[in-house]
């Protein structure tokens, strides 16, 4: 399991799980710090087995609760399976932890609408996850026919007011890769609106301007997005910086500078539609670094860091709470954390690497000095 951040007193060789403030960075007296309410993650993978334990420390380091993905192999299609996931997962959280996990379920052509019932009795299952068949990883048993034989139960989630959470890509292999967000909302998300207009509806990891506009032309209270770390500080060049860059490729793809600006523009102008999702994706090492690597970038170690900087750069810190710790528990209709976290201006190196009982897990970040030190990480 990892250990919970230190940095250590004296210089001495990074292991895993430590951090360690690098030598040629001062430190003023007088640090920066930030107090805002402890955040919630509205998207994040946190898989199942060894790599479930490896991982679930970081996200219960800084977040309160986590909005939990269904995409394990098999998925996670009934509230009974939801249920026992929810047990393997306060299973492996580090003694003492509160973090709450808040179940999904994987909708396919064939969930019944009594499952949705189920699933909001079962009172630990908060959203259903749509992955258009073929769409992203473990995605192969997601919807083929939205509109016809998901209709029953996208009727029943309006009545039992549960959230579609939605990647928003094409799977067209006629349409570019760097385009299939923009044709799902032209042709899937903008006609769902319009037909289950009480129907609330996340848009998982938005990429583009083109998804900005859209969420901005809906209704507040209906229709809202989740940003990554990852699209708001990289774009499509980081793919292929010096060589091809795995650890950089996740669905959907890093896009042009423009939609870069255009997330960064969206998530620090306040608008309330916009929250904290980190999609952090973990993959064992060599199944990045190979032949045919996964889609997924492995960021609840450094999250919280990143966003701060964005907010920091936009001169917008002031907007940088409702982001992390507001917008998504109102959307949701949940309390917001009465915890504060604090993060301070302190200078701290992201380990290179992560290991874990089947391999080694990389980071985003990965060696890089990052400031915005969250008081979990102990200095
Ligand atoms: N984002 C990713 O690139 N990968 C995610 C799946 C997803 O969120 O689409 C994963 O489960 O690995
Ligand atoms: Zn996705
Ligand atoms: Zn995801």
């Amino acid at each position: 399991m990892i250990k919970t951040f230190a940095l250590p007193s004296k210089a001495v060789k990074l292991h895993c799980g430590e951090v360690r403030r690098p030598k040629q960075v001062k430190v003023s007296k007088a640090r920066m710090e930030l107090s805002i309410t402890k955040p919630d993650d509205w998207h994040l993978h946190l898989r199942d087995g060894d790599l479930l334990q490896a991982v679930v420390s970081h996200s219960a380091q800084n977040f309160g609760r986590a909005i939990v993905m269904p995409n394990l192999r098999p998925p996670i299609t009934t509230a009974a399976a939801a249920m026992a996931y929810h047990e393997s997962i306060l299973k492996a959280l580090p003694s003492g932890s509160n973090f709450t996990p808040l179940m999904t379920l994987y909708l396919t052509d064939s969930t019944s609408p009594s499952q949705i019932k189920i699933a909001r009795e079962s009172g630990i299952i908060f959203a259903v996850k749509l992955y258009p068949a073929g769409a992203t990883t473990n995605s192969q048993d997601g919807v083929t026919d939205l509109f016809g034989k998901c209709a029953p139960v996208l009727e029943e989630m309006i009545e039992q007011n549960m959230p579609l959470l939605v990647h928003g890509e094409v799977t067209d292999p006629d349409v570019d890769i760097f385009d299939r967000e923009k044709v799902f909302i032209d042709t899937v998300l903008r006609p769902l609106v319009q037909r289950f207009p009480r129907l609330k509806v996340v848009m998982e990891h938005v990429t583009t301007m083109d998804a900005v506009k859209f969420v901005k032309s809906c209704d507040e209270g209906h229709v809202a997005a989740t940003v990554t770390p990852q699209h708001l500080v990289l774009n499509r060049n980081s793919i292929f910086q010096g060589g091809l860059q795995p650890h950089n490729y996740c669905l959907p793809v890093l896009k042009r500078e423009i939609h870069r600006q255009a997330l960064v523009a969206a998530v620090t102008s306040g608008d309330k539609r916009f929250f904290l999702g980190t999609d952090s994706a973990p993959h064992e090492r060599q199944r990045k670094e190979c032949a045919c690597g996964c889609a997924g970038i492995y960021n609840s170690p450094v999250a919280l860091s990143i966003y701060a900087k964005v907010f920091e750069k936009a001169g917008a810190l002031d907007k940088l709470e409702a982001f992390t710790s507001f917008n998504g528990p109102d959307f949701y209709g949940l309390p917001r954390n009465t915890s504060k976290v604090k993060l301070s201006k302190t200078p701290w190196q992201v380990p290179k690497s992560f290991s874990y009982a089947a391999g080694e897990i990389i980071p985003m970040a990965a060696g890089e000095t990052l400031e915005w030190l969250p008081d979990s990480v102990t200095v």
